[in-house]
């Protein structure tokens, strides 16, 4: 075998675009959830592996599931979701399979990816259910990969890349453009029919929350303009969400002159480690003490309506708002939305040389994202793992695969 002169950043240009490949397969890779009782705890083992979260906490969040049959709605939906980008590759004449594979939950990345190369398949290109830049939602999900093919032997045999985080693709804000518009006219005629016409109103994105030093961490890790990098003060995760938001507000006039904010939700660390707030109960009680009269909350850091966005939203933020007297609307996930599904065909087909797609749309001045993750992007502080899909990714890559 000769040395691999192959480096992960060839045919990467200085926008991040990778030039397009020939892919034979399409990987969807989500978080993954219970689907029975007995699931609940080795589940939440699972997403909690090395990460310090107390044993009270997994206690409550076991409830969440309990209440629900043990069961997860989020498997149900990716199932949903993968049978729409199925049938919109059929509708475009794309002849790509499309496998399903989780981090916490079977089906396992490591069987899909095994899967996939026992079905002859030897390129394949990750689309992940995560819209944004953190550990949580880009890092992580790069070293399972990676993790999964070493545990796998499939290093080297099976080359994996991911498209870009896609938190400013049309696809990802057009339902939410679509979901605030419906909401605000929903929330503005409960309050006409509770006599309270033109009360003030308020539109909350939510998120999940993350550790701030995750916050700090997210993204590129350059030092900023100076290094031909991008500055963000509050890190790529709260700055890809401050310019979602806007992209969402700038397309619905319905919106104009209404107050909003970002906040957060599903906080789950030990009391002493920081995390991103405020907290959406916080935030919608110091809203009805100043005196609003109702919210539109939009779940912008999701993409479908699972348990954070059933519990933490439809269950503790909506008692919350009916405790105080505040009316509100919780706007969908994009869900299986037709302009989401095609939007996420259109970002494969940004990466493939068949059926390409040129243009790389981006509604944000952040984006469009880097096709290939920056050195360090997203680090993880608990130490370096192998991942996919980065500048500095050292399994995943072509060309390494033994003569046979
Ligand atoms: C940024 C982010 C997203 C959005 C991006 C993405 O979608 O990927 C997300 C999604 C999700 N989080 C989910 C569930 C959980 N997340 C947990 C814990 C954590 N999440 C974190 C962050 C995020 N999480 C973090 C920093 C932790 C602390 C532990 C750690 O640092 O890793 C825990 C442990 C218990 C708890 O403490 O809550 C659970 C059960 C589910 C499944 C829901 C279902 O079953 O329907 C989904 C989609
Ligand atoms: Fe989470």
């Amino acid at each position: 075998m000769t040395a691999q002169a192959f480096h992960p950043l060839d045919g990467v240009d200085d926008n991040g675009r990778m030039a397009p490949k020939s892919y034979d397969a399409i990987v969807l890779a989500s978080f993954g959830g219970p689907e029975g009782q007995e699931d609940v705890i080795p589940f939440l083992r699972n997403v909690t592996r090395g990460r310090g979260i107390p044993d009270e906490r997994l206690e409550e969040v076991s409830h969440h599931y309990r209440a629900n049959g043990g069961i997860s709605p989020i498997n149900a939906q990716n199932r949903a979701l993968k049978a729409a980008m199925e049938a919109e590759l059929a509708n475009r004449g794309i002849d790509l399979p499309v496998f399903w594979g989780n981090r916490n939950w079977a089906p396992f990345i490591a069987d899909t990816l095994q899967e996939a190369y026992d079905a002859g398949h030897r390129r394949v290109l990750t689309v992940t259910t995560s819209a944004y830049s953190c550990y949580s939602s880009c890092r992580q999900y790069r070293e399972d990969l990676g993790m999964a093919l070493v545990e796998t032997g499939l290093d080297g045999k099976l080359e994996v890349d991911k498209v870009r985080q896609y938190f400013d693709h049309p696809g990802f804000v057009e339902p939410f453009v679509e979901g605030v518009t419906n909401g605000l006219s929903a929330l503005r005629q409960k309050l006409t029919d509770s006599g309270e016409t033109d009360a003030p109103i308020h539109i909350l994105f939510a998120t999940h929350s993350i550790p701030t030093g995750d916050a700090e961490a997210a993204g590129p890790r350059v030092n900023g303009a100076a290094d031909g990098g991008p500055a963000y003060a509050e890190g790529a995760y709260v700055a890809q969400h401050l310019a979602t938001a806007q992209a969402v507000l700038d397309r619905v006039p319905e919106s104009a002159g209404v107050d909003w904010s970002l906040v957060y939700q599903s906080r789950s660390g030990a009391p002493h480690v920081p995390w991103l707030e405020p907290d959406i109960n916080d935030a919608i009680k110091d809203l009805a003490a100043a005196g609003t009269k109702g919210v539109v909350i939009v779940p912008l850091g999701f993409v479908s309506d699972h348990m954070e966005v059933k519990w933490d939203l439809d269950t503790e933020a909506l008692e919350t708002c009916a405790d105080l007297g505040v009316l509100a609307e919780r706007v969908p996930t994009p869900g299986t939305h037709d302009k989401f599904v095609a939007g996420l065909i259109d970002l494969v087909c940004e990466r493939t040389v068949d059926n390409n797609i040129a243009d790389r749309p981006s509604a944000t001045k952040l984006g469009p994202w880097f096709d290939v993750c920056r050195p360090n992007c997203c680090a993880n502080r608990r130490g370096p793992k192998p991942t996919v899909a980065a500048a500095d990714s050292t399994v995943g890559l072509p060309g390494t695969a033994p003569a046979s």
